[in-house]
């Protein structure tokens, strides 16, 4: 089934302190963003792409999107303070008659055709569903840096993007967030919090987000052991 994808790219990358939106870091000669698009662009499934952008870059992304030639980009809109807001200002960009609605974060660069695919077959069936790992470390509740609690890990998955949802369910799911004022880390939680159940998808160790320094690194090293495979 075809897709629609809003991808947030409107942060400032604080954690990573490079000086510039994360965005906009290039990796092996690429910036981050043109990573991220060249997976949807080729993806024959993905119908439209509507990317949010912070006020102050839009005309740099215009530019950008125009000389990398993105076809699929169908509108660059600004976004909001939160991720959340700026992805529920994407949605309401989202052509009324689309089915499935994806949202990537800008900033997971390593995502594949191939986790795109089994994600959206999922969602077709159960309305949403997210791509997710399985958490590998032991976790610990702390206060005071002292440990409360450790936590079974066995039921414990880190999420990922994309994450995907029927438009109708996506859609009530922010409008009714952002009515009551409530803020969440990802797009799956507010659609948990209007009863929705919402579906996991084993995906991929690779698809970090660059959150910090270090993640560049490991980035860089993702980036030439796939250019090694195709070699
Ligand atoms: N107001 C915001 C905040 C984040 N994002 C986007 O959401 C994705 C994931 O967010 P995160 O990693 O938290 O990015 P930043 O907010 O840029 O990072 P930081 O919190 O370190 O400033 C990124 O692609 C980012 O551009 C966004 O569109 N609008
Ligand atoms: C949406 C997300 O990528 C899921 O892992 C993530 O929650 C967004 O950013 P943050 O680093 O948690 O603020």
């Amino acid at each position: 089934m075809n897709y629609w994808t809003v991808i947030p790219a409107a942060g400032q990358g604080k954690r990573m302190n490079a000086g510039i939106s994360k965005q906009w870091i290039e990796l092996l000669g690429k910036p981050v963003l043109a990573h991220t698009l060249d997976v949807f662009e080729k993806d024959p499934a993905c119908a439209g792409i509507i990317l949010v952008g912070s006020e102050q870059e839009l005309q740099q992304m215009q530019n950008f999107v125009q000389t990398f030639q993105y076809t699929k980009v169908r509108q660059i809109v600004p976004g909001g303070e939160e991720r959340q807001q700026s992805v529920y200002e994407g949605l309401k960009k989202v052509p009324e008659d689309a089915d499935l609605v994806l949202v990537h974060d800008a900033a997971r660069p390593f995502i594949t055709i191939d986790s795109i695919g089994q994600l959206v077959n999922k969602a077709v069936d159960t309305g949403s569903a997210v791509l997710a790992v399985p958490v590998k470390d032991t976790v610990k509740r702390v206060v005071q840096h002292q440990v409360e609690e450790t936590i079974d890990r066995s039921s414990l998955w880190a999420v990922q993007t994309p994450q995907a949802f029927r438009l109708s369910i996506v859609k009530r799911a922010h409008e009714e967030a952002d009515s009551d004022g409530y803020l969440g880390t990802d797009d799956a939680s507010l659609v948990e919090r209007i009863g929705e159940t919402v579906a996991i998808v084993m995906g991929d160790y690779h698809n970090i987000k660059l959150t910090t320094s270090d993640d560049l690194l490991y980035g860089q090293a993702i980036l030439l052991e796939r250019q090694g495979e195709k070699a």
